[in-house]
Order: C-alpha cells, then structure tokens, then sequence
C-alpha cells in the first residue's frame, strides 16, 4: 500500500495522535504586506481562526519582536498594539509571538507578555541554539509556554540539527520546530530532521514543522513530518507568508480531517476565514514563481524575496539572479544588507 493509500486507509481509524495547528497569518503572513497589518485585521483574522478553533496565533511583525526597522521595515503598529488587539479578539485560542534574540530582547518579550501573550517562539539559525538560552529562561519564568525555531534548518544534517535542539530544550524550550524557511527541503529530508529530533528529544520536548511553499511541498511536507512524529504543525491562510507563502491553514486543516487526524480545527470554517477575510485583504498572492522557486532551488530565507525585488528595481537587475547569488553565498537572516551588495555586483558586470 503506498503512503497515502495507508493515510487514507488510517483516516477510519480515531485514536491518531492529536496535531496542533498554529496559525501565523498576522506573523509569517505581515512578510507580505510588508509588515502593513491594520489593528482592525488582526481583530479580524483573530476573531475568525478563533471561531474555527485554532488553538494558537502567532501576531507580530514579520522579522519577530522590534522587527519593525529600516533593516526589515517599519510596521503599522507596534508589536504590543497587534498582540493587544489580538487578545481581545480571542476567546480561546492562545496569543503566539516570535522572537530572534540579536533583534528581539528579554525587555521586548516583557512588553509583549504584559499585552498579553502566551506563547514565546524563539528563533534562531539553525546552527546558533545557544544564543535562545536567556529568552527562553525569561520566557519561563513569565510563565509562557515555548517553542523554539531552528531556521534554515535545510542548511545542516539530521544529527547536527538534533543536537541544535537538544540545546534548546534544555534551555526550556517544550516544542522545537524544525523550520523550512526557505522552503528548499524535500519530503526524506523533513523526515530524516524529524525522526532525528524525536529521537533526541523524546518526552523532554515536542517536535514541530513550520513549511515554505517554494517547491510546492509545504502541504506534503507537513504530513511527512507528522506521520514521523511532529505534533506541532504551522500554517497561513491563504498560504500568506514570507517568499512563496506557507504551507495554507485551511488545506492543512482539510487534508488532516480527511486522513481522520485530530486538530481540533473546524476545516470548513477555516475554509471561510480564508475565503472571506484574508482574501479581500491581500493585493499581492504569494506564488511560487521563478524569483520563488530560485529560493527555494537555493535555500535563499524567504522573508529576502521583497528585499530582493527592491535592489533589482534599484539597480536594473533581476531578482531572482540576486537571489540565485545570495543562495550561493549562503547568506543567512540579518544578512539583508548583503542583498543589495550583491545587485551592485550583478550591475557592474552588466555594465562591464
Ligand atoms: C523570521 C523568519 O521569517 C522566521 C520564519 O518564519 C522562517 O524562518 O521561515
Ligand atoms: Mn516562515
């Protein structure tokens, strides 16, 4: 029986593991409306996912806490005003934010925590774990829950990013994703990461997966990772995120429904939160085109494409040769700057 004909054939089954979904919309989402979210949309979308059940929201801007800058772009609001207005917006599900220690401080989280906030999700590099350790402490001792993010996590194998996990569950991290953000991994490598850190975290922590749709795989992707042990599974609706978008809330809501997966999750009702208000909001779709796709193809983070974009128009080259280059150097998140050295480089050689 192939994998989705047992998937299928497991739907009549009811005693599968139960999968949290966690929406990311008014985060991984603000990448494309360059960070532009209205209080009024974030009591929208929040009023909407809390109606079909989702549990958990993550609301910040896109870069994470004190992202709003000249680096990353200046927000609409500040992060304490979107989470505010997302708290009272909900009625049951819990407020998530992200934060990149380096961008983000204990202070910010404080700030955030006061608004209201229950959920930290620190992120890092893949390979830098050990600079989460004072935000994740912090965040216990406010009493948060946690969950950690190893970003670009394509860049480095099963076993090294297991002992990247490691080192974020001791610091009191209770969920560690394993997080595509380029969308460049393919279904054997979500699985090889996953069953790595399952294995090494055991019950000291959960595992989870955050997809990118570069490649096309987000949806995919976030099955392999679930049939291999994560419990934790992100989305957008709308599939609205950073580069080509996230794996979309309410196809994954409707592909664990039919594989009789347990999320808690009103598929129907997401169907509509998508269809009747993110929707109207976006004037940009994201899309896997060549730009995309050369992230993904690259392993380029995706919350670069816009930075991308910006330099070509600047500098009369093409986007996703610019990508194609920051690929190759292999320039991770906070590296933004280096993008425009690179459509400088692209320019000199077209003018010779
Ligand atoms: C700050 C990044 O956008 C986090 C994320 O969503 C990813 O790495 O993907
Ligand atoms: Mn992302």
């Amino acid at each position: 029986m192939t994998t989705i004909e047992q998937t299928i054939a497991n739907s009549t089954t009811s005693d599968r593991p139960f999968v949290r979904l966690t929406d990311s919309t008014l985060r991984d989402g603000s990448h494309a409306v360059r960070h532009q979210f209205t209080t009024d949309n974030v009591t929208d979308v929040v009023t909407a996912l809390d109606a079909a059940g989702v549990s958990v929201i993550e609301v910040t801007h896109g870069d994470g806490l004190a992202g709003s800058s000249f680096n990353y772009g200046f927000g609409k609001h500040t992060d304490a005003e979107l989470v505010a207005a997302a708290v009272r917006a909900a009625t049951r599900a819990k407020i998530a934010v992200l934060v990149l220690p380096g961008l983000g401080t204990v202070h910010d989280l404080k700030q955030v925590h006061s608004a209201g906030a229950q959920i930290a999700r620190v992120a890092t590099h893949c390979t830098e774990a050990d600079v989460s350790v004072e935000h994740f402490t912090a965040a216990r001792e406010l009493g948060m829950e946690t969950v950690g993010f190893l970003m670009l996590s394509h860049r480095i194998g099963p076993e090294q990013l297991a002992k990247q996990a490691r080192i974020m569950a001791d610091a009191g991290c209770q969920c560690v994703y394993v997080v595509d953000s380029a969308g460049a991994l393919l279904p054997d490598m979500v699985r090889d990461r996953v069953q790595a850190l399952v294995a090494e975290l055991g019950d000291d922590a959960q595992v989870g997966f955050h997809g990118h749709q570069n490649l096309s795989l987000g949806v995919a992707n976030s099955i392999v990772a679930y049939e291999n042990g994560a419990r934790q599974i992100d989305g957008t609706l709308c599939a609205l995120g950073a580069g080509a978008g996230n794996s979309p809330t309410e196809i994954l809501a409707t592909v664990f429904d039919v594989m009789g997966v347990p999320t808690g999750v009103d598929a129907a009702k997401v169907l509509d939160a998508a269809e009747d208000i993110v929707k109207p909001m976006i004037t940009r779709m994201p899309v896997a085109d060549r730009a995309s796709i050369v992230q993904g193809r690259y392993g380029v983070y995706n919350s670069f494409l816009l930075h991308a974009e910006r330099a070509a128009d600047r500098y009369g080259v093409s986007s996703h040769e610019i990508l194609r280059k920051v690929g190759e150097a292999g320039y991770v998140g906070g590296q933004e700057d280096m993008i425009i050295d690179v459509a400088i480089g692209l320019a000199a050689q077209r003018t010779g």
